[in-house]
């Protein structure tokens, strides 16, 4: 057990401790006992503080050239790289993911700031035609201002990364308030940000409850957009806030992801992408697979498949390099899920494997469960309709291709969905008909790649797109130039 380390605020390039030294705790889910940090409890005061150092450095950070700006990230990416094994453990140990994925995500934050740094040297503008022979018509991108970052526990290093990073080399300023369950690794991204060298001001970051300061962020006049990304109930408040006084925001929320199996796939692969999409990350992620639509034909033999894979993951602490499959991030999340798996019998499905609390004593400190498969789900039970956000496959039985594609658009969510098949048809009719922002043909539903527009249909999303260069919409306003001599 390593010892717990004090998690403060950083504002105006400083490590600060809150106004009224308030600590909340962050433990390690593979062992509850474990404090890894007592974290920020802050307050509005540290919030407009750090809106005050992002408003005042906004002024010469838009100022600095692209080129400028995509140095400090490129620097960035250097240390974060430099400290990818202490991260990833860091990520695992407050989290409960993998040490592989843990790292593999650091890694992958390096890239997204790699990618940015780019983004730095290319055009923000078109020349248009004006009616009038003499003028010079243009468009041209300028930066929001301050912009307001809410970030989730499940992607700790990625997800703020790929909102910062984007808001920054468009000029903006940056006040970031991560999950308290991963505060000591957003802290470790934050230290790479500082001793890169960032501008006092430029990025900030306040630690504390979602009540207090994320909502005080969603109200706060001095914040001129605001990006999210968690539950639906809370992204709705957030742009609710934000519309109220008339800021920007962008919303990226739930997902009930379908995987349809047609009668023609290859099983083997499928059941592969099943177990990885629907239960890496302990299925904490909002494009991870909790629909499986099998057509009838193929049914009973592709479950006989999954069932025996399923059965050989290893659940455990994610810095033994032996485990598949790490703990629940947090007691609330491993309550969630427990209740999804008592609601789904009660509701009529049949648990077919795992959805317990593992026997090992050596498990019984932490937020484990056993990889849940559920047969004979209807959709219209709560675990085909509502997100659960834990290792829960729900096998829907489809009469044929067609009916499978109508189960898969029956949910409010839009976030992604994937099919295997080797018939053209199948393709097309899927990529044509199927209501979702990400759709992956023969490939897993998670699986998102940086340099491609992320985001959800329906209720998934505020219809907005991250990531790619389609962050530069959220991110900048359009100004169209007129110029006559
Ligand atoms: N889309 C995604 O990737 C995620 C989805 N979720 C979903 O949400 C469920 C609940 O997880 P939570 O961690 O409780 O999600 P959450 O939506 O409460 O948390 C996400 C972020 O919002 C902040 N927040 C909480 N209340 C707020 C408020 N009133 N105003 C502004 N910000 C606020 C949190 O502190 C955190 O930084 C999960 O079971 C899962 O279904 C959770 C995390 C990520
Ligand atoms: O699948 C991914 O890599 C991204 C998932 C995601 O954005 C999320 O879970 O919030």
């Amino acid at each position: 057990m390593k010892d717990a380390i004090i998690i403060d605020n950083y504002i105006g390039g400083q490590w600060k401790p809150p106004a009224n030294r308030e600590r909340l705790e962050s433990i390690n889910p593979a062992n509850k006992r474990e404090v890894m940090g007592y974290v920020a409890n802050s307050t509005d005061f540290e919030l407009n503080e750090a809106v005050y150092a992002a408003e005042t450095a906004r002024l010469l950070w838009r100022k600095k050239t692209g080129a400028e700006r995509g140095q400090l990230l490129v620097r960035t990416a250097e240390l974060l790289e430099s400290r990818l094994d202490e991260i990833g453990e860091t990520m695992c140990r407050e989290m409960g993911k993998t040490f592989a994925e843990a790292r593999g995500e650091t890694a992958r934050g390096a890239a997204i700031l790699r990618y940015y740094a780019g983004e730095g040297m290319r055009k923000i503008g078109d020349v248009i035609p004006s009616s009038d022979a003499e003028a010079f018509l243009f468009t041209t991108r300028v930066p929001l201002g301050v912009i307001g970052v809410i970030s989730p526990w499940n992607f700790p290093v990625a997800i703020p990364i790929w909102k910062m990073a984007p808001a920054l080399i468009y000029g903006n300023t940056v006040v970031w308030k991560p999950a308290v369950e991963t505060a000591v690794t957003a802290a470790a991204v934050m230290q790479c940000f500082h001793d890169a060298g960032f501008p006092l001001g430029a990025v900030n970051m306040i630690v504390g409850s979602g009540a207090v300061v994320g909502n005080g962020m969603a109200n706060h006049p001095g914040i001129h957009g605001i990006t999210f990304t968690g539950s639906n109930s809370v992204g709705k408040q957030v742009g609710q806030a934000a519309l109220a006084r008339g800021a920007k925001y962008q919303l990226e929320m739930g997902g009930k992801n379908p995987i349809i199996i047609a009668g023609d796939a290859d099983l083997d692969l499928a059941v592969d992408a099943v177990i990885s999409g629907g239960l890496r990350s302990t299925g904490q992620k909002c494009t991870a697979t909790s629909r499986v639509i099998v057509e009838r034909s193929i049914y009973e033999l592709f479950k006989t498949k999954l069932l025996e894979k399923v059965a050989t993951l290893k659940v455990g602490n994610g810095m033994d390099p032996s485990v598949w499959l790490g703990p629940c991030a947090n007691e609330k999340q491993l309550e969630t899920v427990l209740r999804y798996i008592q609601k789904g019998k009660e509701e009529g499905a049949v648990l077919l494997y795992g959805g317990t609390q593992p026997e090992d004593s050596d498990l019984s400190d932490g937020f484990y469960i056993t990889p849940a498969v559920f047969d004979r789900v209807e959709s219209r039970m709560s675990i085909a309709q509502e997100e659960i956000f834990g290792p829960v496959l729900a096998l829907i039985e489809a009469r044929d291709f067609e009916d499978a594609i109508t189960l898969a658009n029956d949910t409010s969510y839009g976030l992604s969905a994937s099919i295997y098949t080797k018939n053209i048809g199948n393709v097309l009719s899927f990529v044509q008909n199927m209501e979702a922002g990400l759709i992956r043909v023969n490939a897993e539903t998670a699986g998102v790649e940086l340099q491609a527009p992320f985001g959800g249909m329906k209720q998934s999303s505020s219809h907005s797109r991250e990531q790619g260069q389609a962050a530069i919409e959220f991110f900048t306003s359009v100004k169209t130039v007129f110029i006559k001599p």
